[in-house]
C-alpha cells in the first residue's frame, strides 16, 4: 500500500508506520523494521516544523504540540532504546556510579522526594516506554499508571512489563495529559520525569496533575527549564533554547520561574524547589552526551561516551545511511539520528554554560481543603 500522506487518524497511521515493531526484543532491528514511507513522511513533516524560528512559528508549533510531539517519538523511540535504554531522561552522578545505576537512583530520589509507598496507587505523567514505572513500582511496591499520548511507546511499555512480569502493579494507558481521563482525586501521588516540557502551556499540565492527585497527595516533577542566567536577548541564549527544543520534540520551553509560577498557579504548596544541577557532583548530567570518553565508568559508558564522539556519530550515521540504501533501515533514519546528535549538542552546550537544567525538581502537596 502506498503512503503519500499521513493519514486522518493518528493511530491507524502508527499502526502502518510501526506494525509489529514494538513487541521487537532489540531495538536496532524494532527500528529497522517500519514501514519507510511512512517513516519518511513522519521526518519531513518534523523537520518542516522547525524551518522557521520567529514568535509566529513557535505559536504554530504549540497549536500543533500533540501531532509534533508524536511525530518526534515515533522517530526517536527506538533509537533511545538503543543508545540510552529504558529510562527515557537524563540523571546526576555519583562517583563511580554507571548510568544505569545513576539513572535508577535518580527514580529512587524522586519516589522518596514524594513520600511513595507501598501499596500507593500512583500516576506517571509522560511515561516513555515505563522504565521509571516499573523501577518505582518495584522499589516502592507501590501500584503505578503511566499514561503518554504516543501508541507506539504505550504499546512498548505494556510489552516490556509484561516480559518483566510486572503488569499487575504497572499499566499504561494513552492519555491526554493536558486533558486526563481520570476523575477527581483518584492517586496517592503523582510524578513527572523530564515530560511536562512537552506541554504547550504548563499550567495546563500542572492542574490536570492537581485535579488527579488525592487531597493531601504530594506531586514531585523533574522539569526542564532555561534557568535563571537565560537571557532571551542573547542570540546565542535563544540558539541554544532553539536547538534543545527542536532536538527534543518540544514546542515552547520555558523559563524556572515560569515553571514555578505555573505550579503555584496549578494549586500546589510548594514543599521545596531546587535546581539539582547545581550540586557539586562527580560529573554533570550532561557528561555521557558530550563524547568525553574521560566521564565513562565501565565498558557499556565507555561505548556509549564512544558513540557520542565525532568519529562515533560518523560511524553511525554512515552505517544508518548506508542501511538506507540498500532499504534495510528507513528513510529518514539518519537524518533522524542527525537530529538527534544535534540536540544533543545544544543540551550539552546549555548544560555547561548553566543555561538549561533538566532537573529542575519541585515537590509540592495538594491542599487538604
Ligand atoms: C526529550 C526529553 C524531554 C527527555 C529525553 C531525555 C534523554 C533520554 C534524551 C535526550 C537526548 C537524547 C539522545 C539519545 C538518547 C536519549 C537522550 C539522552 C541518543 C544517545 C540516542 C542514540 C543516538 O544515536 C544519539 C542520541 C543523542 C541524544
Amino acid at each position: 500500500m502506498a503512503i503519500t500522506s499521513v493519514p486522518a487518524s493518528e493511530q491507524e497511521f502508527a499502526i502502518l508506520m510501526h506494525g509489529k515493531s514494538a513487541t521487537e526484543r532489540n531495538a536496532f532491528i524494532s527500528m529497522l523494521r517500519k514501514d519507510g514511507q511512512a517513516h519518511r513522511l513522519v521526518t519531513d513533516e518534523y523537520v518542516q516544523r522547525w524551518s522557521e524560528d520567529n514568535d509566529e512559528a513557535r505559536k504554530s508549533r504549540q497549536d500543533s504540540y500533540m501531532s509534533l510531539v508524536n511525530n518526534y517519538y515515533d522517530l526517536a523511540t527506538d533509537l533511545y532504546c538503543e543508545g540510552w535504554g529504558e529510562s527515557f531522561h537524563l540523571c546526576r552522578f555519583a562517583p563511580k556510579e554507571s548510568l544505569v545505576q545513576a539513572l535508577a537512583r535518580h527514580e529512587h530520589y524522586l519516589a522518596h522526594m514524594i513520600g511513595i509507598k507501598e501499596g500507593h496507587t500512583v500516576l506517571d505523567v509522560g511515561c516513555g516506554i515505563g522504565g521509571p514505572a516499573r523501577a518505582i513500582a518495584t522499589f516502592t511496591g507501590c501500584s503505578i499508571v503511566g499514561v503518554n499520548n504516543n501508541g507506539y511507546q504505550i504499546e512498548r511499555a505494556t510489552a516490556l512489563t509484561a516480559k518483566r512480569n510486572l503488569s499487575e502493579k504497572v499499566s499504561f494507558v494513552r492519555n491526554n495529559f493536558m486533558d486526563l481521563s481520570f476523575p477527581d482525586n483518584t492517586f496517592d501521588a503523582v510524578y513527572a520525569i523530564e515530560a511536562t516540557c512537552h506541554a504547550p502551556v504548563l499550567e495546563g499540565v500542572y492542574a490536570q496533575m492537581f485535579r488527579v492527585a488525592k487531597p493531601g497527595a504530594v506531586v514531585g516533577v523533574y522539569e526542564w527549564v532555561m534557568t535563571d542566567h537565560y537571557d532571551e536577548d542573547n542570540s546565542e541564549h535563544r540558539a541554544i533554547r532553539h536547538g534543545i527544543e527542536r532536538g527534543n520534540g518540544i514546542s515552547n520551553m520555558v523559563t524556572r520561574k515560569e515553571a514555578e509560577k505555573a505550579f503555584l498557579k496549578a494549586g500546589f504548596t510548594m514543599l521545596h524547589d531546587e535546581d539539582l544541577a547545581e550540586r557539586k557532583d562527580a560529573r554533570p548530567w550532561y557528561a555521557p552526551l558530550s563524547g568525553n570518553i574521560n566521564y565513562a565508568t565501565g565498558i557499556w559508558d565507555f561505548l556509549g561516551a564512544l558513540r557520542m564522539t565525532k568519529a562515533g556519530r560518523f560511524v553511525m550515521e554512515s552505517l544508518l545511511s548506508s542501511l538506507e540504501m540498500v532499504r534495510l533501515a528507513p528513510s529518514g533514519t539518519a537524518e533522524t539520528a542527525k537530529e538527534l546528535s544535534v540536540g544533543a549538542d545544544a543540551l550539552v552546550a546549555g548544560g555547561k554554560k548553566a543555561l538549561f537544567t533538566p532537573m529542575y525538581l519541585m515537590v509540592g502537596r495538594k491542599p487538604l481543603q
